[in-house]
């Protein structure tokens, strides 16, 4: 997979360089590249933002600099037979990031992120795109960042570990919470290590009896348990046809 970021802050994803996304990148799973959005200014400032049409507090990023960035990413051309880049664009009034859409964008073979600052971009440049790419103006929450670049971060550490080969265990994936699947709407119960007794606190003799059997069951109940405590709105969410007799009495 392919990635290109712009952005007028490239040192923010030095975070790339290292853990998962790092060895993905690498054992060459993932091709990052940066580019710095001041590049494609003209003037002595490298100016890339102006004041909003029609007042209102802040600057919004310019549309020409955005526009001759993004032309000059996609001239660069992707990998073999990717055509071009999805462009993804964080943004507070975006559509929510899940799993399940990081399963989609794990599928593709060329990302373009466009992390904006100030107010956010020109508006005429998603809708110059969205006439000749898939445009996804996406938020990773209900929460107000100071740019897009921290989504960026989120976004491609959550898509790099879906990736075949970068995550050891695949199955530790499809078990994740939230993927498709029989944990989707469920959040992960407790997990443990060695020593079975730590401080007086003994490890839950279930999960050392070695009967997977009843392990499992144990597992499921503890994610029920700990979705309703916790997030109670994915109960409402679950397939009823995805509960069992067991689930219920949870
Ligand atoms: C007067 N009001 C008018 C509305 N604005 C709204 C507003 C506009 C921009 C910004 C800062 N910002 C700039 C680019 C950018 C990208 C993503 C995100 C982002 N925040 N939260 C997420 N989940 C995000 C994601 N993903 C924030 C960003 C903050 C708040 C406030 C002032």
């Amino acid at each position: 997979m392919r990635i290109d970021i712009i952005s007028i802050f490239p040192e923010y994803f030095t975070p790339l360089e290292v853990s998962l996304v790092g060895k993905a990148r690498e054992r060459g799973i993932l091709d990052i590249r940066l580019h710095q959005l001041r590049d494609w200014t003209h003037d002595v400032h490298k100016t890339v933002d102006d004041t909003p049409y029609g007042g209102g507090p802040g600057m919004v990023m310019k549309p020409e600099v955005w526009g001759e960035a993004i032309d000059a990413v996609i001239a660069q051309g992707g990998p073999e037979g990717a055509g071009l880049p999805r462009m993804i664009v964080p943004t507070p009034s975006g559509r929510p990031f899940t799993q399940r859409v990081a399963l989609e964008y794990a599928r593709e073979p060329w990302l373009l992120f466009t992390p904006a600052r100030y107010e956010g971009i020109d508006a005429r440049v998603v809708d110059e795109y969205r006439s000749r790419l898939r445009v996804d103006e996406v938020s990773i929450g209900d929460y107000v960042l100071a740019g897009g670049e921290a989504a960026v971060l989120v976004i491609v550490e959550t898509v790099a570990r879906l990736l075949p080969g970068v995550i050891g265990n695949a199955q530790s994936v499809a078990d994740d919470s939230f993927a498709p699947g029989p944990m989707e709407n469920l959040l992960e119960g407790p997990v443990y290590t060695k020593p079975p007794v730590w401080r007086g606190h003994p490890v839950p003799e279930i999960l050392l009896s070695g009967h997977h059997a009843r392990i499992a069951r144990w597992r499921r109940d503890q994610a029920l348990r700990r979705t309703f405590e916790m997030r109670p709105d994915l109960i409402a969410r679950l397939d009823p046809e995805s509960l069992d007799e067991r689930d219920r009495e949870v």
